[in-house]
């Protein structure tokens, strides 16, 4: 049976990608997009013809879909989230920026619900390859240090991948002497600080998304490094996602969890 899937933020750069995916997957088909300026021509942005254009969450309809594919924005992603979660729709969610408190309450709320879902903040395989390797490394580099660069219009900093990636490093480096204060004579110069783990956030015109893993030893170092060159790199983990989703009993935070 042919899948539903409404796609929000479907007039951005993410979303127009998973426009042209879904569009090509012979068993899915768009029937609804949400973003709040878009104009009401689903021609313009390779929508179906039939596709109903929503402007706000409050307008759509319970059920309209059976999947939400979210690439929007860190100020709407909650809200979209809870809203497919108790539509009956299961969220496959992109966007990054949902707090640590904001995740563990949607996951509960789906648990209730008893509705599938997915969180990835990173559906491009050499990133999932990335966390999955610097993981690992941790537990015998305890001192990390993350660069993250991304393309100049990206909204969030850190990058929703490199605070996954210093987190699952926090989670498995041994227990570790934290490094003496330090003075910085240009303010931030040092990065963010995550449990320790420091993150530098580069945005630059020309890159897309990148990141590097640095760990310093005795007298060694290991440094990790993926690059999207394009978002294309992302649409193999979103078809994987659209396959897979309604598998899945309750919201599942991570690709490599469903892989
Ligand atoms: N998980 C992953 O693998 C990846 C995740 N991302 C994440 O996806 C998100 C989107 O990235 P990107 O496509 O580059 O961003 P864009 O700025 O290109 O697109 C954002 C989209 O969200 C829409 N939007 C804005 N506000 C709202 C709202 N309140 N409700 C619904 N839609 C809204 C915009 O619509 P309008 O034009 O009408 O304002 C636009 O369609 C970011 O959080 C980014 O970090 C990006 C790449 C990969
Ligand atoms: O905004 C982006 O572009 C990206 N966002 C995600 C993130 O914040 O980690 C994934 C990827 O890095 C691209």
């Amino acid at each position: 049976m042919t899948k539903k899937v409404l796609i929000a933020g479907f007039t951005g750069a993410m979303g127009q990608k998973t426009v042209a995916l879904v569009n090509s997957l012979p068993d899915f088909e768009i029937v609804a997009g949400l973003s709040p300026i878009a104009e009401h021509d689903p021609e313009k942005y390779h929508l179906p013809a039939d596709a109903q254009i929503f402007e706000k969450l409050s307008d759509i309809p319970a059920g309209i879909a059976d999947i939400w594919v979210d690439f929007t924005t860190p100020s709407s992603v909650y809200d979209n989230t809870k809203f497919a979660l108790t539509h009956g729709i299961a969220p496959v969610i992109g966007t990054t920026g949902l707090t640590d408190a904001q995740q563990e309450e949607l996951v509960a709320i789906s648990k209730e619900k008893k509705q599938a879902g997915l969180i990835a903040p990173n559906f491009g395989m050499s990133a999932v390859l990335l966390m999955k390797f610097a993981q690992e490394a941790a537990k015998y580099f305890p001192d990390a240090e993350i660069i993250e660069m991304h393309h100049a219009d990206k909204k969030d900093a850190p990058s929703g991948t490199a605070l996954s990636t210093a987190k699952l490093i926090a989670k498995n480096r041994p227990e570790h002497e934290t490094a003496p204060d330090e003075i910085e004579s240009l303010n931030g110069v040092r990065g963010g600080d995550y449990r320790g783990i420091r993150i530098h956030s580069v945005r630059l015109p020309g890159y897309i998304a990148h990141e590097q893993v640095l760990f310093g030893g005795n007298g060694e170092a290991l440094t990790i490094r993926q690059d999207s060159f394009d978002r294309q790199s992302f649409m193999s983990g979103v078809k994987v996602a659209l396959e897979k989703v309604d598998q899945l009993d309750h919201l599942v935070i991570g690709l490599e969890n469903i892989l």
